[in-house]
């Protein structure tokens, strides 16, 4: 016999073995379906991709509309309807998310309000007496999220140089949980070996999950996922969105458990991306691949004229990074953040305000080209002495180079080195002044 809404036997039974039930047992209301890029169709170019979607609009919108609304009416007082309530699931930001699961070449993926908020849902799947193994040149505010959970939650945690898979292994157990990496580091631009690295620790215990911050490259230049990470997550924040226009975070996987797990999290919790700010990101998505390649090509450009001028620069786009063929095995292009230091704060300090164009601030992945002292700005969360064991030159300034013309950015480097007296005057130009004030020897043409 059919029930009062027509539904057949077979179906209401079949509805009932298929209730979506939460990982507590729950019925949950009505949910967004997982984000999966679709199957079977032509796959592009990545630059391609990032311009590309498809949606069911009414209108055939070619922008996905903001749905700037709490709550979805339903069509039967059991529910009925595929959204329900924002915080559940909005249809713009379901949108973002298949998006960015193509993009991120995953299964699955999740938009919420930070990056450090995508940090706070994977860490959320650890418990009292867990172990992480992660690196000690770390984002600032990564190393405070996990000091937080080591001082009140039980998680054991343990800083190593994870540029060398010898301290890893000494420290990886059956009981290792997760591994948490960030290549390139920040600010020191070391880089990680994330498939050997995940190798080793799925080879100890094959339930650890190696998660990667993937914040500094981008979709645009390296899939973590495709390297043996199982969760990648980044700071929308930065190149996603690039303008610093938003704040975000996303989370990516390919087990579908493990993606139902960080979505409980962030329903129960609250902390999904809103409409407007996936409204944004999605914006910011398409026009990556450019910004992008004008960034890294500016940020080679300075890299150079730095390193040819005297100072001991850091960044993966030169042959004299000591872990260049690493990067390059890895990674489809540089980046667009840099470091270098002048062995003297002060001196740091004087260069970084003379700067015009560059805008003393954190953050990186923006139009605009930034400079700052990471120990001073976005690092002074971590604690002097923290900084000293770990060998966090004081004196380092970062520099995250925007699409501005790079002779303009050029010049004004420039004239800030000179202002702040960070070098000395020759008849061919000018070369770093060295502790003892002399002109040094440049290391490259
Ligand atoms: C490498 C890295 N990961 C994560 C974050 C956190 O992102 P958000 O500021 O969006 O919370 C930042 C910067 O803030 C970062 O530099
Ligand atoms: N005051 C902030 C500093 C944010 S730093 C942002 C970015 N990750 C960077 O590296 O510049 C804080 O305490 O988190």
């Amino acid at each position: 016999m059919a029930s009062p809404d027509g539904t057949s036997p077979t179906l209401q039974a079949a509805n009932k073995a298929f209730a979506r039930l939460d990982i507590d047992g729950h019925d949950l209301p009505p949910s967004p379906a997982p984000s999966s890029p679709q199957a079977g169709r032509r796959r592009y170019a990545l630059a391609t991709e990032l311009v590309y979607t498809e949606t069911k609009d009414q209108y055939g919108a070619s922008s996905i509309p903001i749905y700037q609304s709490a709550t979805f009416k339903q069509t039967s007082s059991s529910g009925g309807n595929e959204y329900d309530y924002t915080r559940s699931g909005n249809p713009t930001r379901t949108h973002l998310e298949r998006h960015l699961a193509k993009i991120m070449n995953a299964t699955r993926a999740l938009a919420v309000g930070s990056g450090m908020g995508a940090l706070d849902v994977i860490t959320r799947l650890l418990k009292p007496g867990d172990e992480v193994i992660t690196g000690d040149d770390l984002y600032g505010g990564t190393n405070r999220l996990l000091t937080y959970l080591k001082n009140n939650q039980g998680v054991v945690v343990h800083h190593v140089d994870t540029t060398n898979i010898d301290r890893v292994r000494e420290v990886l157990t059956d009981k290792t949980t997760m591994v948490l990496l960030e290549t390139p580091t920040n600010p020191l631009i070391k880089i990680v070996d994330i498939p050997t690295i995940a190798g080793v620790t799925h080879d100890a215990n094959p339930k650890a999950l190696v998660i990667v911050d993937n914040t500094m490259l981008s979709p645009m230049l390296s899939n973590p996922l495709d390297l043996g990470a199982d969760v990648v997550y980044e700071s929308g924040t930065k190149y996603l969105s690039g303008h610093h226009d938003i704040m975000a975070g996303v989370i990516a996987c390919n087990d579908p458990e493990l993606g139902d797990k960080m979505y409980f999290t962030i329903n129960a919790t609250g902390c999904g991306l809103s409409p407007n700010d996936s409204f944004l990101l999605m914006r910011g998505v398409k026009t990556l691949a450019i910004r992008m390649e004008k960034q890294q090509a500016n940020a080679q450009r300075i890299a150079e004229f730095l390193e040819s001028h005297g100072f001991r620069v850091r960044y993966p786009g030169l042959k004299s990074h000591p872990q260049y063929d690493l990067h390059w095995s890895m990674a489809r292009g540089a980046g667009a953040v840099l470091s270098f230091e002048t062995g003297d704060v002060s001196l740091s300090e004087r260069i970084v305000e003379a700067a015009r164009l560059w805008g003393i601030s954190v953050s990186f992945g923006c139009v605009n080209s930034l400079i700052s002292m990471p120990c001073r700005m976005s690092h002074a969360s971590i604690d002097a002495k923290t900084r000293k064991e770990r060998q966090m030159p004081e004196d380092i300034i970062r520099l995250c180079v925007g699409i501005e013309d790079a002779d303009d950015l050029i010049d004004d480097l420039s004239r800030a080195l000179v202002q702040a007296g960070a070098v000395t005057l020759t008849i061919d130009g000018f070369h770093a002044t060295d502790a003892e004030g002399n002109g040094s020897t440049p290391t490259s043409a």
